[in-house]
Parts: structure tokens; sequence; C-alpha cells
């Protein structure tokens, strides 16, 4: 009996990428601390190599992050018939699984939600219509935090890269017209099937983001993982006082491929 209940839940994720639990951890991240006088050099340096940097010592207030992180936690500990309510993702909304449009499974749940009130799709409109207002507050005061520090770190790279003017890179996320999401990833554990198989779970497969820049938190478990150069994954130390930022697709792409953008999965 113990053995069948068990071989269903893995049925259940079959189609669910797994990788072996051997990934080493890397101690060569980069860490830039944003008031170094060096900060853009560094920054640049980072992107060049890896397209992945830590950053400290930044300007988000760790209230923010602690509220915002109850507020998703709250959500995610909903019923499954309330959670989907808010999906299924179009891209907009809650996702469970199922990521993206190209047919990539994961184990994982999420809400991806527009970080600009100006351009707001039906659904996330219609998410924050059905939320508690503590759950939109929490957004709205980290994703105006933390859009004020990536503009800070994009005109340091400009800066570092020598390009005028310096808001060249960060225009486009400045913009009213900005279509910048705000993604919450929940990686629900799963240890029988680890148990059984001895292998991890991919909750997000390996990708690189479209966009310019992403800017990563998450608390304090081992998860992520980046590509090197060489093409050996590596697993990042978590820390949750810190943010994690990728260089993406467009930001390879303005810079004439000089930033890296960087392969990673969680
Ligand atoms: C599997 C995928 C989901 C994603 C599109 C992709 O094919 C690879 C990149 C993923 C990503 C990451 C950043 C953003 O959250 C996102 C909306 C994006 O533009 O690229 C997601 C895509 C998604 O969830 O639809
Ligand atoms: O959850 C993470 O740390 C990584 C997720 C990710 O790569 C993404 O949302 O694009
Ligand atoms: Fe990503």
């Amino acid at each position: 009996m113990v053995v069948h209940s068990q071989s269903t839940a893995l049925d259940h994720c079959s189609l669910i990428k797994t990788c072996k639990p051997t990934t080493s951890v890397f101690n060569g991240i980069p860490v830039v601390n944003l008031r170094d006088p060096e900060a853009k050099t560094l920054i640049v340096k980072a992107c060049e190599e890896y397209g992945f940097f830590k950053l400290v010592n930044h300007s988000v207030p760790m209230e923010f992050t602690t509220r915002l992180e109850t507020e998703a936690l709250k959500f995610f500990n909903f019923p499954q018939s309330d959670k989907d309510k808010a999906g299924p993702p179009d891209p907009f909304g809650y996702g469970c699984k199922m990521i993206g449009s190209n047919g990539d499974m994961g184990w994982i749940e999420y809400l991806l939600l527009n970080a600009n009130p100006q351009i707001t799709s039906h659904k996330t409109h219609t998410f924050f219509r059905e939320n508690p207002e503590n759950f939109r507050s929490a957004v709205d005061d980290y994703i105006q935090a933390v859009k004020r520090m990536t503009f800070e770190v994009v005109e340091l790279m400009a800066d570092g890269l020598k390009i005028e003017p310096r808001d060249a890179l960060s225009r486009p996320l400045r913009d009213d017209k900005s279509d910048s999401c705000f993604r919450l990833n929940h990686y629900p554990p799963c240890p029988a099937f680890q148990a059984l198989s001895g292998r991890n779970l991919i909750g997000f497969g390996e990708h690189t983001d479209p966009q310019i820049i992403s800017v990563l938190r998450s608390n304090n478990t081992s998860g992520l993982q980046i590509c090197l150069k060489d093409k050996t994954w590596v697993s990042v130390p978590p820390d949750q006082t810190s943010f994690f930022i990728n260089v993406g697709d467009a930001l390879q792409v303005m810079t004439n491929g000089r930033l890296r953008s960087v392969k990673h999965r969680y």
C-alpha cells in the first residue's frame, strides 16, 4: 500500500525533469557592494564573465522583503481551488507545474504579474481585486524599491561600459509603458521523490530570461544554479539579505554580446 501511494506521487511528476544532486556549490559568485566607488567596474566585469552577480548593501528595506514573503506564503498556502481562480496563466496569473507556453513543466507554482501599474493585464487587475489589500501594498512597496535599485544598477553598468547618455540602457525600464513583470515562485518540497529516486526535482528548467535584467531574491534555501562559460552547472549559495542580478537576452543584444545572458535553473 505504501509503495503504491508513493509510486502514484511519482507518476504525477513523470514529465518533470530531474538532475543528480551533485552540482557543486560555487563560492566564486562576484559580490558587488552598491555603495562601493568601484561598483560600476565590478558590475561590468561580473556581467562579462558570468552574466550574474550578488548585490549587497542595496537600498531595499528588509522589512519590504519580509512582508512580501509573508503575504506570498499566505497566498501559496490557500487551498488549490482558490489559487486556481487566479489561473490559468496567460502568461499572467497563477500557474502550477506548467511554465510558459512551450510545454515546459517543473515542480513549481508561481504568480506572474505586471510590474507596471500603467500596463496592467486583465489577469493582474482581477488578481488584486480578489486578493487582500495587504498583498497588493506589499507587492507595490517591494516593486517600487526594487525598481529604484535596478535603475541605479543599470545606470552603473552604462557608466562602466562608457555608454552615453547614462540612461541609454535604463530608459526602457523607466518608461511609463515598460512591460516589466514581477514573478513569485514557490517550489514545494517533495522529500518522498528525492528519497525514492536519489535525484532532485527541477523546479524551473534551464532558460535565459528574455528581458534586460532580472533581480532575484530568495529565502535561505539553495536551489538556484547557473551555467558557467565552460558549460558546467554550479549551485549558488543562498543569501536572503541580498539580491542576485542576472543579465537577460535583451541586455546581451544591447551590449553587442559584451554582457552575457546567463543560463540558469532552479
Ligand atoms: C519556460 C519559459 C517561461 C518563460 C518563457 C520560457 O520559455 C523561458 C523564460 C521564462 C521567463 C522568465 C522571466 C519571466 O518570468 C517570463 C515571463 C519571461 O519573459 O521569460 C518567463 C516566461 C513565462 O513564464 O512565460
Ligand atoms: O526562482 C528562482 O530563483 C529562479 C527563477 C527564474 O529563473 C525566473 O523566474 O526566471
Ligand atoms: Fe529566469
